[in-house]
């Protein structure tokens, strides 16, 4: 088993019959889905919402019940990946550029559990570069802004086309080294007109889970 395995396998055990469950996105949640799906398959009796078109797909293919976000009510639990965490439980997520749904439905959830392998724990956020989501309207405009800002964005590409996210927007990933206070930036950014939202999760997660290089696992719950 891969440490990112060992880490949404042991995250998947905190969903209970009757949950209502969010369901990450990205190569680590992919576990936990998966996971979540098999004991579906043997009887869990579980609703849930996806992050996104892929993971939606994919708990769709275990026989995961899938419900309109404005139709589940508040959710029990979120089980989702990072890209980066520090020792506050702050995030830098987007990676695989589902943020946007990611911070929604994490915020509509009692318990966001946050699962990663080793290599995700930073001392300081910054060094993975912070996903921001632009508009496609006034774009460039939007880039601009960030560029003064002095967060140095850089278009995600998919081939020789901008990438799109699920929500039909633009990601500009913002190479900003060590950030000195995340919940400031957060606010910063997102105050830009034409950035939808950004990849920092300020004190979002109430547990992290990390798989280590030696198999043990470090369940770490904030204060
Ligand atoms: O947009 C993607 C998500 O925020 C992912 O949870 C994050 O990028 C971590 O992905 P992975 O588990 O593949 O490293």
């Amino acid at each position: 088993m891969n440490l990112k395995q060992i880490a949404a396998e042991h995250a998947a055990a905190f969903v209970e019959d009757g949950m209502k469950v969010g369901l990450g996105t990205g190569s680590t949640a992919y576990y936990a889905i998966c996971r979540i799906g098999e004991r579906v398959r043997e009887g869990l009796n579980i609703q849930a919402v996806a992050t996104s078109e892929a993971s939606d797909k994919l708990a769709r293919e275990w026989g995961i019940p899938i419900i309109p976000f404005d139709q589940i009510g508040r959710l029990d639990l979120t089980i989702d990946g990072a890209d980066e965490v520090d020792p506050d439980f702050n995030l830098i997520k987007g990676g695989g550029g589902a943020l946007l749904r990611e911070k929604i439905v994490a915020a509509n959830s009692d318990k966001l559990i946050i699962v990663a392998d080793g290599s995700k724990a930073v001392q300081k956020l910054g060094k993975f570069p912070l996903p921001v989501e632009v508009v496609p309207f006034a774009s460039e405009w939007t880039f601009q802004a960030l560029e003064n800002m002095g967060c140095q964005p850089e278009w995600r590409m998919d081939g020789q086309k901008q990438y799109l996210t699920d929500n039909g927007n633009l990601i500009a990933d913002c190479h900003l080294g060590a950030i000195a206070d995340a919940s400031e930036l957060n606010v910063q950014l997102n105050m830009l007109p034409g950035v939808v939202d950004n990849g920092l999760f300020v004190k979002m997660a109430d547990v992290v889970i990390i798989a280590k290089e030696d198999g043990s696992i470090d369940e770490l719950h904030r204060p």
